[in-house]
């Protein structure tokens, strides 16, 4: 796009469906943690999908923002929130959005080789996403089809359970609850089991475990606890796309968090975001499975290449993809090296 597009037309030109480009972003962190996989090694598994997938931005033809990323400035040598990442990043032009990456959701899953690692990206108009601190996030979340605030973040885990059953017409005891595997939520989970529902704990890895509640043959019907308040907002742009409802609440452990929260926009520390208010507008979203799970199926290594398997979606159309990519090495080595 020439320099003197006005924002206008560079507005008009996020209409193009940019989510099959970022595709090529999570499978090149995709491939890169992989390699890792299984090593023990959390942090050169980040770091290898941070590096790739930071070298594939440069490709997509876009002058993008990184709002949710790996830390502030001083804290992360790349992908940090601020950060002007894209084709058109330095040169100007291109369409202006903002990004929320996470190269690797399920650092510990993927150095233990267990399942359901991915890498993932979601890019929105500009202010499209809620700034959201590296903190936790209480979080709610119910797959589509379902009559709007049938649960609700402030309801006990009684009634949302009985309200979620009553809309699916179904009993407390046919539902399954997912969530993560922690000691903060025994309360949870002893509630849960009193009304009757049934749990699926995951070790890691809440974006694909709210996902879940949207896909059918997951089993889950809805996911409860607390996890990073930035895969929060991962978690709201993917269910944008393929349909659900969510909510989110910062909780806030001490005043530092408070007042660094302040600084990024959020103003009132108690408010419960909506899935909209998480990831707003036209909202893309693109994952590449590391380590199979429900949703993807990890990197298959084949000594010359590698297979990756990766969804791709967009809010605006409803469209989801499935795409198989199978990699070269020998005609394309620098990407993927772990
Ligand atoms: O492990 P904690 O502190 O409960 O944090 C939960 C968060 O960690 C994860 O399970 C994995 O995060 P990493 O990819 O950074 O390892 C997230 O999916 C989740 O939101």
């Amino acid at each position: 796009m020439a320099e003197t597009d006005t924002p206008h037309d560079r507005q008009v030109h996020v209409d193009r469906n940019l989510a099959l480009e970022l595709v090529r972003v999570t499978e090149a962190a995709g491939l890169a943690a992989s390699r890792w996989m299984g090593r023990g090694d959390k942090n050169a598994a980040d770091g290898a999908a941070v590096e790739a997938m930071r070298r594939a931005f440069d490709t997509v033809a876009i002058s993008g923002t990184v709002v949710i990323g790996e830390g502030e400035m001083d804290e992360a040598p790349m992908l940090y929130i601020g950060e002007k990442v894209g084709l058109y990043a330095k040169a100007g032009g291109g369409p202006e959005v903002d990004i929320a990456v996470d190269p690797l959701e399920g650092t510990t899953i993927t150095a233990k080789g267990g399942p359901n690692a991915m890498a993932c990206v979601a890019l929105a108009q500009k202010g499209g996403f809620l700034h959201a601190p590296d903190i936790y996030m209480d979080k709610i979340a119910v797959g589509p089809g379902l009559p709007d605030g049938v649960v609700d973040l402030d309801a006990s885990v009684e009634e949302n359970l009985r309200n979620l059953a009553r809309a699916k017409g179904r009993s407390v005891t046919d539902l399954v609850v997912c969530l993560l595997d922690r000691d903060r939520h025994k309360e949870i989970v002893k509630r849960c089991r009193a009304a009757g529902a049934r749990i699926m704990m995951i070790p890691d890895g809440d974006v694909s475990g709210v996902v879940a509640v949207s896909q059918i043959d997951t089993g889950v019907d809805i996911y409860l606890g607390s996890g990073g308040a930035p895969e929060g907002v991962l978690a709201a742009a993917a269910l944008r796309c393929i349909g659900g409802q969510m909510q989110g609440r910062l909780i806030f452990e001490n005043e530092d968090q408070v007042l660094r929260a302040k600084e990024m926009g959020i103003t009132d520390p108690q408010r419960v975001y909506s899935m909209t208010d998480m990831a707003r507008g036209d909202v893309m979203f693109a994952a590449t499975g590391v380590t199979t799970g429900p949703m993807l199926r990890g990197v298959r290594d084949f000594g010359k290449g590698a297979i990756t398997h990766s969804i791709v979606m967009r809010s605006k159309s409803g469209t989801v993809r499935y795409v198989e990519g199978h990699h070269n090495f020998a005609l394309k080595p620098a990407a993927f090296a772990g």
